[in-house]
């Protein structure tokens, strides 16, 4: 899984504990700028526990380089700072905000603090205001967010646009590398097809993403690599075709899917 450049993010041996349960053992996987690494396997089988360990949402052991450096003691908030984002399984808004103004509060570290502000401010920041607000509908539209909802609140907007909205804003004003919790949960149609195209999208952009998910057609369609995990440990690892075929996995994880 390393490319010319080496890895965008690049994990090493995590391991994670909940008292005497063993939630994470030893996985070690890679993801390159331009991929997409699914991380697949059963239900309690460590996934949203791999995610916490790299954002260093809880103590555990191992090791994590992001562009070739490591991070492994960087506080999460620095991480964000340093492109490593995160989207989570549910939903995550400012609920009293509209669609386009919590894109213009992530925005922030781009264009400065105070953007929702509407009175007293002095001209230069009336236009940086009005800078960061263009260039939200702007990111909204791309990550399949028409504007005809950009002026309603998260929860009038249908589920499907809600996933692409939380996937907007983890992104922020920019990752190198983004990691998905089930962006596919409770899609179907047309939503599974505009999630597929975004996903390739970021891809060819260049983004290292990272996707958990237990939509098998969505993973095997536009993964380039594969981790699967059992009970914590990292099972297989490989091409959708390899993972698809490997007696182990079929036993394990996608037999049962089936
Ligand atoms: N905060 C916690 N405290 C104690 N045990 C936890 C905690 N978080 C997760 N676990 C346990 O750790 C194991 C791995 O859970 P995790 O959520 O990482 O699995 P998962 O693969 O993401 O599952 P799912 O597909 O259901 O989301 C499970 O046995 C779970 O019950």
């Amino acid at each position: 899984m390393s490319g010319g450049l080496g890895p965008v993010l690049r994990v090493e041996g995590l391991g994670v504990t909940y008292g005497a349960l063993v939630a994470l053992d030893a996985v070690t996987w890679s993801v390159d700028a331009g991929e997409i690494l699914g991380i697949i396997g059963p239900n309690g089988a460590g996934k949203s526990s791999c995610y916490d360990a790299v954002t260093h949402l809880v103590t555990r052991r191992g090791r994590v380089f992001l562009n070739g450096e490591e991070v492994t003691d960087t506080a999460p908030h620095l991480l964000a700072e340093r492109g490593l984002k995160r989207a989570f399984q549910q939903n995550a808004f400012f609920h009293e905000l509209t669609v386009l103004e919590n894109m213009v509060t992530v925005l922030q570290d781009r264009y400065g603090t105070g953007l929702l502000a509407t009175a007293l401010l002095p001209f230069t920041q009336v236009r940086r205001r009005a800078d960061a607000v263009e260039d939200a509908r702007q990111r909204l539209v791309r990550f399949g967010i028409p504007e005809a909802y950009h002026d309603l609140k998260p929860t009038n907007i249908p589920y499907g646009i809600q996933r692409m909205l939380s996937i907007a804003l983890a992104y922020g004003s920019g990752a190198k590398a983004l990691m998905l919790d089930e962006p596919a949960a409770g899609l179907g149609g047309a939503d599974m097809t505009h999630l597929i195209n975004l996903l390739i999208s970021l891809k060819k952009e260049g983004l290292a993403v990272v996707v958990i998910e237990h939509h098998m057609d969505l993973i095997m369609s536009v993964a380039d690599q594969i981790v699967v995990l059992e009970q914590g440990r990292l099972l297989a690892t490989g091409t959708p075709h390899h993972i698809q075929s490997d007696p182990r996995v079929l036993e394990a994880y996608l037999g049962r899917a089936q």
